[in-house]
């Protein structure tokens, strides 16, 4: 049968993007759906505009350290809405540059959204087309906790659209979106309360890190609770009002309140049920190694398989299924040394095992390193806020399984120091190398 496409992808964020232009480079004839912007979550509500806004609060925090660097008459006043602009209008340059690289690339872009009719047919507003293979990369959205008066929260979506900044910031959720928004927000001027069902934030990431990050929120003024879940929103004339069940209830009042409980799977409407595509117990879709649904010619990478939500790893899955099925060269993704950060101030990021992940798999052989130093840009101010790094080896060679920062450039350090750790080198290669004076990343070559 002569299919109209070879590769049909739905959704045109990291994944789609990466799966049809490098299908499209095989020679494959590729067209892709997406309902809303291009870019997906990552361009227009997620990684970009949000590491603007990082940026923009660190020109807020970065005020506060110049006094005690010689500096005076240093105010300076911040503009939310002009601010705000210039983010959407460079996002829409984005979008300009990505609609470019899929012509260039000869990638044909529907601009609607696609739904299931059979396994090789998709519907697009009303038209109906045909392809050989089909790959899903439709994402997530925010997940909200079923409460009363939810309907007065927002979600990460509305924070990029806020038409001012809000005074008093609720945050239900101390994971990676609740964590770096309650740093912004705070550099900005809100007065933030971060929430959590967990004891500290970032739930996942090792247990000093996660410390690391809850101490330096807090003296910046951060308002921590938790072991608490939220019960209740109710609405008035002046504020919000969030009822929480901590020890006992306890009512705060804001003027936002920000969801960030996780996001599930896009997997409701899309006619998967008529295609056998099966789906798991969040919603996701279930793939094998190279991406494969339980529907041989349809695929899924991405945030809707749920299997790590970051814009890497969305991109790495879609460029082995391209490699794999176009370029007949067999591709999977390890997901063993992934990195990743929290831009927060303090930044954290890590690479590989924490300590309790090591333990529970090699037990009594792991041994940890780890210093708490305050950082050079720090020592000429009032500011007490300590970096930490941290390696977590393994057996007599003190093989590196995980690499843990929090402070200054944490990001940009452990992604150098991945590729060393994903190639399996030992605590004495790191000592063997020379660091770069004076740096944070040097620390990582002088443990003792
Ligand atoms: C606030 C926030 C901050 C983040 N920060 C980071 C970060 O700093 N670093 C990082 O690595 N990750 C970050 N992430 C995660 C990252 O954005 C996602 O992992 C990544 O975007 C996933 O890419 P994807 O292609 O799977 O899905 P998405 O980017 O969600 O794209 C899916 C696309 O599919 C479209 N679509 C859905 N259904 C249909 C349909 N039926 N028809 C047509 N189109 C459809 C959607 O409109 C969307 O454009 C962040 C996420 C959020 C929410
Ligand atoms: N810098 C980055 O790479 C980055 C930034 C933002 C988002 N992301 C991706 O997006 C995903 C989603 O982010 P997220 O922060 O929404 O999810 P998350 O899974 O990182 O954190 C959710 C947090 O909410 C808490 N929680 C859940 N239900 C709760 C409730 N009812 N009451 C109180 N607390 C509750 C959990 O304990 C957890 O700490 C992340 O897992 C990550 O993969 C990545």
């Amino acid at each position: 049968m002569a299919f109209d496409y070879d590769l049909f992808v739905i959704g045109a964020g990291p994944g789609g993007l990466a799966a049809a232009k490098k299908a499209a480079s095989y020679g494959a004839r590729v067209a892709i759906a997406e309902q809303e912007a291009l870019g997906g979550t990552c361009v227009n509500r997620g990684c970009t505009p949000k590491k603007f806004i990082v940026h923009a609060a660190d020109v807020a925090l970065q005020d506060q350290l110049a006094h005690s660097y010689g500096w005076s008459d240093c105010k300076r006043h911040f503009d939310w809405t002009k601010f705000i602009k210039s983010v959407h209008q460079e996002i829409e340059n984005i979008h300009g540059s990505y609609l470019d690289q899929l012509q260039k690339a000869g990638v044909e872009l529907i601009p609607s959204k696609a739904t299931f009719v059979d396994p090789h047919t998709i519907e697009i507003h009303g038209r109906k087309v045909t392809a050989d293979k089909i790959l899903i990369a439709v994402g997530g959205h925010p997940l909200k906790p079923e409460i009363p008066g939810i309907e007065f929260s927002i979600s990460s979506r509305q924070m990029f659209d806020l038409p001012y900044l809000p005074k008093r910031l609720a945050i239900i959720g101390g994971g990676y979106i609740g964590v770096e928004f309650s740093s912004m927000m705070n550099a900005l001027g809100c007065e933030v309360t971060l929430i959590d069902r967990d004891e500290m934030i970032l739930s996942g990431f090792d247990d000093d890190i996660r410390s690391c990050v809850q101490e330096g929120l807090s003296k910046r003024g951060v308002k921590f609770i938790g072991n608490s879940t939220a019960k209740e929103i109710k609405f008035s004339e002046e504020c919000l009002l969030l009822t929480i069940s901590d020890k006992s209830e306890k009512i705060i009042t804001a003027d936002t309140i920000l969801v960030a409980t996780g996001r599930a799977p896009n997997t409701k409407n899309l006619g998967l049920e008529k295609v056998g595509v099966s789906l798991g117990e969040k919603g996701e879709i279930k793939v094998d190694e190279y991406s494969r649904t339980t529907q041989e010619n349809i695929f899924a990478v991405g945030d809707c398989t749920n299997r790590m939500q970051l814009t890497p790893v969305a991109k790495a899955e879609a460029i082995a299924f391209a490699d794999t099925v176009f370029g007949k060269k067999q591709q999977k993704v390890s997901y063993d040394y992934v990195p990743s950060a929290v831009f927060a101030r303090p930044e954290a990021a890590s690479v590989g095992m924490s300590e309790a992940k090591a333990k529970e798999k090699f037990g009594e052989s792991v041994k940890c390193y780890r210093d708490r130093f305050q950082p050079l840009l720090l020592q000429l101010t009032q500011d007490e806020q300590q970096a930490t790094i941290k390696l977590v080896v393994e057996g007599e060679s003190e093989r590196v399984l995980g690499a843990h920062m929090v402070g200054e450039n944490a990001a940009d350090i452990i992604q150098s120091l991945a590729v060393a750790i994903r190639k399996g080198i030992t605590k004495q290669d790191l000592d063997e190398t020379l660091g770069i004076h004076p740096t944070s990343g040097e620390e990582f070559h002088l443990f003792e």
